[in-house]
């Protein structure tokens, strides 16, 4: 059997409070999923599946996540709710549908969860974010909050690289995971951060942190499924660790098919609808 965060039986779905209360426990799993099969793939292994607005990249061939629409999450995200019986769906919220006000949040979030049955939303943001965290999760939304690299602030950042290597963006990263966890965040996806600063932070707030090129001393890790299982092609970020190269796989399928097809081996007798047999009329 799989590890389970703190009382949750396998067969059991995982809840919100059971991923807050495995902060210090057996690490928490989780990886995205977009569609219902991926969902019914990862589910069983997993303890969480997040609906990430990296499909945007990833599926849509986006340059960023900066265009993902509050329409595309929900169609993912009840696709993926779908396939999961067991892990706990989370939906990110997209670029654009929860940085105006708590009440904008508030109308984007409560779309998400009604539209797909997710069980949470996920936002980036630190400190900022703080007070539409406690307006969320003050009215029935479970908040996973989302600091340190923040894909969403791309154009601000430019680029991808890793945060908090030097002292005051270390301390304000610290800070950030401070208010997110006082607003109400049930865990926090803790991105692109040096070491010592993972471990500081884990260590520091009392719900779960959940690394992405963020070290082993999270409470939880996660990764684009996409990228651990091969089927990103591209530059793939440092912290991935391929677990199957599916892409290669598909090419092999693909080409297989092709030069079946060229040769006519495909199909064959097994693949054809019986002909009736011929009966008097016919003759
Ligand atoms: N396929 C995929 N995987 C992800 O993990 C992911 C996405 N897409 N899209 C949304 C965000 C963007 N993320 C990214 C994207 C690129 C890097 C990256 O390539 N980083 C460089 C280091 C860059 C630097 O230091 O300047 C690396 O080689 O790791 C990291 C995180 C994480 N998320
Ligand atoms: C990489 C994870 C944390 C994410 O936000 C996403 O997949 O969009
Ligand atoms: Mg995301």
């Amino acid at each position: 059997m799989s590890a389970q965060p703190a009382s949750t039986p396998a067969n059991r779905p995982v809840t919100v409070s059971a991923v807050r209360a495995a902060k210090g426990a057996t690490p928490l799993v989780c990886l995205t999923a977009y569609t219902t099969p991926m969902a019914q793939a990862l589910d069983e292994a997993c303890d969480l599946l997040l609906v990430g607005d990296s499909l945007g990249m990833v599926i849509y061939g986006l340059p960023s996540t900066i265009p993902v629409t509050l329409d595309m999450m929900i169609a993912h995200g009840a696709a993926a709710v779908r396939g999961a019986k067991h892990a706990l769906v989370v939906v990110d919220l997209p670029f654009g549908s929860y940085q105006e006000s708590p009440a904008q949040a508030f109308r984007s979030a409560s779309r998400i969860l009604a539209e797909t049955g997710c069980g949470a939303v996920k936002l980036e943001g630190g400190a900022v974010m703080a007070e539409t965290i406690a307006f969320l999760t003050q009215r029935g939304v479970p908040v996973l909050a989302h600091i340190g690299l923040q894909p969403q602030s791309v154009n601000a950042l430019g680029g991808y690289s890793a945060r908090g290597k030097l002292s005051p963006e270390a301390e304000t990263i610290l800070a950030d995971a401070r208010a997110v966890t006082d607003a109400g965040a049930f865990a926090v996806v803790v991105e692109g951060v040096v070491a010592p600063l993972a471990a500081r932070i884990t260590s520091t707030i009392r719900v779960p942190t959940i690394g992405i090129g963020a070290s082993a001393e999270c409470d939880g890790q996660i990764l684009v499924t996409d990228d651990m299982m091969g089927v990103t092609f591209g530059h793939v970020p440092k912290f991935v660790r391929r677990y199957a190269d599916l892409g290669a796989r598909m090419k092999a399928a693909a080409a297989d098919y092709a030069a079946d097809v060229r040769a006519r081996r495909f199909p064959g007798a097994e693949h054809l609808y019986a002909a009736p047999k011929p009966t008097a009329a016919d003759a």
